[in-house]
């Protein structure tokens, strides 16, 4: 069995470290995130089906892995990247290695590499194919395997990670975010329990937590839910989660959306953003290499106030292509894009970034009292 791997990209650069997790071969698109802990979210949040992902702390894995700190029961990713593996973790939560976790998971991961080398390539390139392989160790041979991959640009990703059929959504959040720095959505009980109906395209498990711990009944639909099946659950408001890949080629979820505009109150988070700016009539286009981390400061552009956000995007919003009607609620203050989208007389908002975080800060969890407030109006 060997112990090597390489990444290639398409640019023809390689990157030689030493395996760990599955082995195997996998495509995707190179990305980068800038969180320096959270790596089991990361792993298991469905949007980064398609992508193999990069983590930029230079040393991954040191409390292990646990039962709790899952966004989801499955890994979407095709690959993840690292420095340095920590082979000796520790925490009391822990019930697994990182190691072994991929392995169980069938997740190929490569360490050893020198992340700051292949990040500054992204940043200057843009984010682009890899292969990620233990089987095949010949440069020119992988080389010519990522220039020949298929892009992520054009494909639905979606539907490879949605649900096969409805179910209701029963977990509030877990005892450990209930501490001193409990989200400010769990303070705010509902008067009533509103009933969310949670489009699914591939949706973080905090966000339903979160609902569900303010107090609502979520009941979860598959992201090619119509409008008619949605109303038919008579909802109090619908949520559209965040997904994976390219929000351009889901015109059914498009369509679903511009049924339930003005019907019911509706909040998007990420993917879900893109799809509600789209049906309101704005355009996407794909950034240069993505927002995924952290610590990325957003402005409140009502409060004045600049949030702390996680966030996990590579497409956006045209801010030249936002209709009448639709106010610019966020601003991202590293590059200026639109985080937050709002519209008034429709009752509906969405946002670019992660208020559920999940790994990330709670500056923003407000926004699920915000979406209870629309319900109650
Ligand atoms: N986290 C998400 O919902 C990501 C949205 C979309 N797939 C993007 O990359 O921009």
């Amino acid at each position: 069995m060997t112990e090597l791997a390489k990444l290639a990209l398409s640019d023809g650069t390689v990157f030689t470290g030493r395996r760990f997790g599955a082995e195997g071969e996998h495509f995707g698109e190179v990305v980068f995130n800038t969180s320096m802990t959270g790596y089991q979210e990361i792993l298991t949040d469905p949007s980064y089906n398609g992508q193999i992902v990069t983590m930029t702390y230079p040393m991954i894995g040191n409390y292990g892995v646990n039962r709790d700190d899952v966004e989801r029961d499955r890994l979407a990713l095709k690959g993840f990247v690292v420095k340095e593996l920590c082979r000796e973790p520790s925490s009391y939560r822990m019930t697994m290695t990182l190691d072994d976790y991929l392995r169980e998971n069938g997740v190929i991961g490569i360490e050893g590499v020198d992340t700051r080398a292949l990040v500054r390539r992204i940043r200057s390139d843009g984010a682009m194919t890899g292969v990620l392989s233990t089987i095949d160790l010949d440069d020119q041979s992988l080389i010519q395997k990522a220039q020949q991959s298929p892009h992520l640009v054009g494909q639905d990703l979606v539907k490879e990670v949605m649900p096969g059929a409805n179910t209701e959504w029963n977990d509030g959040l877990h005892e450990i975010s209930q501490s001193e720095f409990t989200p400010q959505a769990s303070t705010e009980t509902c008067d009533k329990s509103y009933h969310v109906v949670a489009v699914d395209y591939g949706m973080k498990w905090n966000i339903p937590r979160h609902l569900k711990e303010m107090g609502c009944r979520v009941t979860i639909v598959p992201g090619n839910a119509t409008a008619e099946e949605i109303l038919a659950l008579e909802p109090d408001g619908v949520f559209l989660s965040n997904g994976p890949g390219d929000p351009r080629p889901l015109l059914y979820a498009v369509e679903a959306i511009r049924g339930l505009l003005g019907k019911k109150p509706v909040f998007g988070i990420c993917l879900g953003q893109q799809l509600l700016g789209m049906a309101l009539g704005g355009e996407i286009y794909k950034l240069k290499f993505g927002h995924r981390g952290a610590n990325q400061p957003v402005l409140n552009k009502e409060t004045g106030r600049v949030e702390i956000t996680s966030q996990n995007h590579g497409f956006a919003l045209d801010i030249n292509t936002m209709p009448e009607g639709t106010e610019i609620t966020h601003i991202n203050l590293n590059d200026q894009t639109i985080e937050g989208i709002r519209h008034r007389d429709l009752k509906a908002f969405g946002v670019q970034y992660h208020p559920e975080a999940s790994a990330g800060p709670h500056d923003s969890a407000y926004l699920f009292g915000e979406f209870r407030k629309m319900m109650a109006n």
